[in-house]
């Protein structure tokens, strides 16, 4: 099985460190869910992973062009339509088909409304379509189900299915059990980092998806 996202003796810092000593492995098909108490670093791991912020210490290997992220913002252009979102995003990734990932969200009736006139949860959908128009094999998603309800949560999780079935791989920070077969537990309480240890200062570089933040 092929390694996707290697991460090895990983520390990251928002302000100040929040976690240290973290490394796992991701191969093709295989999905990690992200553990632990509020305002650990989750997001925050995610997010150095993802190239929005710098590493604090440690190693992150993956091919240039494998990772997405999802964050907590939805990243939707409000005057843009359901279809010409899709679209504008899989332009940014140099692709063009955008009807697979409409109808798998089951957003076809929705396909000509404006962004900003959908409802949390179908908003929430329309920026987890993004993931499926990326052609990305890694997902980095935090909290994917807030907004959904039981039956979009269960619509997203047999797209994550899918997604691990066709070779791809997930890192997920969730609360709530998206019952994957795949997915392996990653509690990080036990990385919860030194706070009296200062982070390095700068911005650091800013990866491909700086416009997903
Ligand atoms: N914009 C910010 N500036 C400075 N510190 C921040 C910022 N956002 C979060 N933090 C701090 O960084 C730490 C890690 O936060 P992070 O959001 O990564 O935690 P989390 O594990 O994802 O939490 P949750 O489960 O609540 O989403 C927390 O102490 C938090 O207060």
């Amino acid at each position: 099985m092929t390694t996707l996202l290697s991460v090895q003796d990983l520390a990251v810092a928002r302000g100040l460190r929040t976690l240290e000593g973290v490394s796992f492995a991701l191969a093709e098909g295989q999905a990690i869910i992200l553990r632990g108490p509020n305002g650990l670093g989750k997001t925050t791991l995610l997010r150095t992973l993802a190239g929005l912020q710098p590493v604090a210490a440690g190693q992150v290997v993956h091919e240039p062009s494998a990772l997405a992220y999802a964050g907590h913002a939805d990243g939707l252009k409000s005057a843009l339509s359901v279809t010409e979102n899709l679209r504008f995003w899989a332009g940014v990734f140099g692709r063009t088909e955008v009807g697979p990932a409409i109808e798998r969200m089951n957003l076809s009736n929705l396909a000509a409304r404006p962004a900003h006139m959908l409802s949390a949860g179908q908003k929430r959908r329309l920026g987890l379509a993004r993931l499926l128009v990326t052609g990305r094999k890694v997902w980095l998603l935090d909290e994917p189900t807030v907004s959904l309800d039981t039956q979009s949560v269960a619509l997203f999780a047999g797209v994550l299915r899918d997604h691990l079935g066709a070779g791809g791989a997930a890192l997920i920070a969730t609360h709530i059990d998206l019952g994957l077969p795949e997915g392996r537990i990653l509690d990080l309480t036990p990385f919860r980092a030194d706070p009296a240890r200062k982070a390095p200062r700068g911005d650091g570089p800013v990866g491909f998806n700086e416009a997903f933040a």
